[in-house]
């Protein structure tokens, strides 16, 4: 591998020239917990997001990174960094004999993770709470991982990074993955500022002629846990080079990464939160599977209520007690996820229709379907209840919205966090009015937002 991107190297520019990308939060409309296991999911961006800017000077020797929403602010200096970024990257394979492209699945995620450890072990980093440190861990993990990997250092002495989200965190909104999918984007743009592409090249290659992977390498987990995030997945993104102003390739790339940074605070993450993130839009998603954008005739702007019971969960503690729902009664379980993916693939084909229906078609057609949808949600509601990730305040929250007309569910990993509920189009603005101010005098936070926005994007 040659070096690219080594300080001094000319390519970077003296004055303050940020690089500033964004990523949406996701909803998962059906098949939370139940694509764990390799059935179904459908999800849609959100149009909240969080943006990661990257910021180089000569100020000070240090690398510091920033979350307001976490009370992350920290400061490493410059050269243990360069020590971390020239440390070759752990891989499972033995040659040289593989494309930069493919090394997200390539990667030993534990020994990098191991690395990353020691390192803040030595830097003396002191953070009170485990989400500053997964924040921690996840931005030195996907430098490292992303640098490191292309040869490259910092290219000025000082760069910080700083995140900012309009997401509520830990509340299934898919806050990490957003965070995870930025970070990497971020990272990535920065490789290519330290390594402009060639002008002839027209693929953006940043390792331009380096072989494939070699026949007989080993395959990582990573690997398996993200096969099929093919580039296929870049329908959603236009073409080779979408409006995102990452190609198809590099945003398959993102994915992979933010997929490796979330098995950091979530061990087995199903890849569905990354993909929804990276790729926007409304994606029918299943573990192994090469994602597939839902409603391809026309796409659909899905009027939604996010209702925010404003109890904290963790995704991971909540997969631990659907694992344990499983463990007790494995034949009932997996009972029940086979009715959730009936019912998801059932939304899947309403959704179809929905986009299928041409422009002035009569209103009671797109009635009958939202009433059919808000059924489903119904039924998806008490099946993930009966999987032991509810919580009363999402009860709570759904019997309002029943006093309505309207049917909720929770959305991500339950236990708290988030309830969900489509808005039937031509919905008197009145009784909609009224449902969201019975949920606030409740106590919940109601923000109305429609699905299906832009995945991944360069901000400037
Ligand atoms: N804006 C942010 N800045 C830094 N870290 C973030 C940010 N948003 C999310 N994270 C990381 O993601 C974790 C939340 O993940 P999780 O519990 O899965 O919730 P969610 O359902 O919102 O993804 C946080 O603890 C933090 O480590
Ligand atoms: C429960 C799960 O299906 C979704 C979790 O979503 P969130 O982290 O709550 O946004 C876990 C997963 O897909 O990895």
């Amino acid at each position: 591998m040659s070096d690219i991107g080594a300080k001094g190297d000319g390519n970077v520019e003296t004055s303050e020239l940020p690089i500033a990308v964004s990523a949406p939060g996701k909803v998962i409309l059906h098949g939370e917990h139940s694509v764990v296991y390799g059935k179904l999911a459908v999800a849609g961006s959100l149009d909240l997001r969080t943006a990661v800017r990257l910021i180089e000077n000569d100020a000070r020797d240090a690398f510091d990174v920033e979350s307001a929403t976490l009370g992350v602010d920290v400061r490493f200096d410059s050269k243990s960094i360069k020590s971390l970024l020239e440390t070759p990257l752990p891989l499972l394979v033995d040659s040289n004999d593989y494309n930069y492209w493919d090394i997200p699945n390539l990667l030993d995620h534990d020994r990098l993770l191991d690395r990353i450890d020691d390192f803040l072990d030595k830097s003396n980093v002191r953070l009170s709470h485990s989400s500053q440190m997964t924040c921690i861990r996840a931005v030195l993990y996907l430098c490292a991982g992303i640098l490191s990997s292309a040869r490259a250092q910092f290219g000025r002495e000082s760069v910080r990074l700083v995140v900012t989200t309009d997401l509520t965190t830990g509340a299934g909104m898919g806050s990490s993955a957003s965070f995870s999918v930025s970070v990497a984007a971020a990272f990535l743009k920065y490789l290519k500022r330290l390594n402009p592409p060639n002008k002839d090249s027209p693929n953006d290659d940043l390792v331009g002629d380096r072989p494939k992977q070699s026949q007989g390498s080993k395959e990582s987990q990573a690997s398996k846990e993200s096969e099929g995030f093919s580039a296929e997945a870049s329908q959603a993104s236009k073409g080779s080079k979408g409006s995102s102003g990452f190609s198809a390739k590099e945003l398959e790339f993102i994915s992979r990464w933010a997929f490796n940074a979330e098995r950091i605070a979530h061990g087995a993450p199903s890849g569905l939160d990354n993909t929804a993130c990276t790729y926007g839009s409304l994606i029918e998603f299943r573990r192994g599977a090469a994602p597939a954008l839902v409603g391809a005739a026309r796409p659909l702007d899905l009027d939604l209520l996010l209702i925010d019971t404003k109890v904290a969960r963790q995704t991971k503690k909540m997969v631990e007690v659907a694992a344990r729902t499983r463990r007790m009664f494995p034949k009932i379980f997996d009972n029940v996820l086979d009715t959730i993916e009936l019912v998801t693939s059932k939304a899947l084909e309403l959704y179809g229709e929905l986009s299928n229906v041409p422009a002035g078609a009569d209103p009671e057609e797109i009635r009958t379907i939202y009433s059919k949808l808000s059924v489903l949600f119904g039924l998806n509601q008490g099946l993930l209840n009966s999987l032991g990730v509810g919580h009363a305040r999402l009860d709570e929250a759904i019997g309002i919205l029943d006093g309505a007309g309207l049917k909720g569910k929770l959305t991500g990993a339950g236990g708290g966090g988030y309830a969900i509920c489509l808005v039937p189009p031509r919905m008197e603005a009145k009784a909609l009015e009224e449902v969201m101010g019975t949920l606030e005098a409740r106590g919940f936070d109601v923000i109305r937002t429609c699905l299906g926005g832009d995945g991944v994007r360069v901000e400037c």
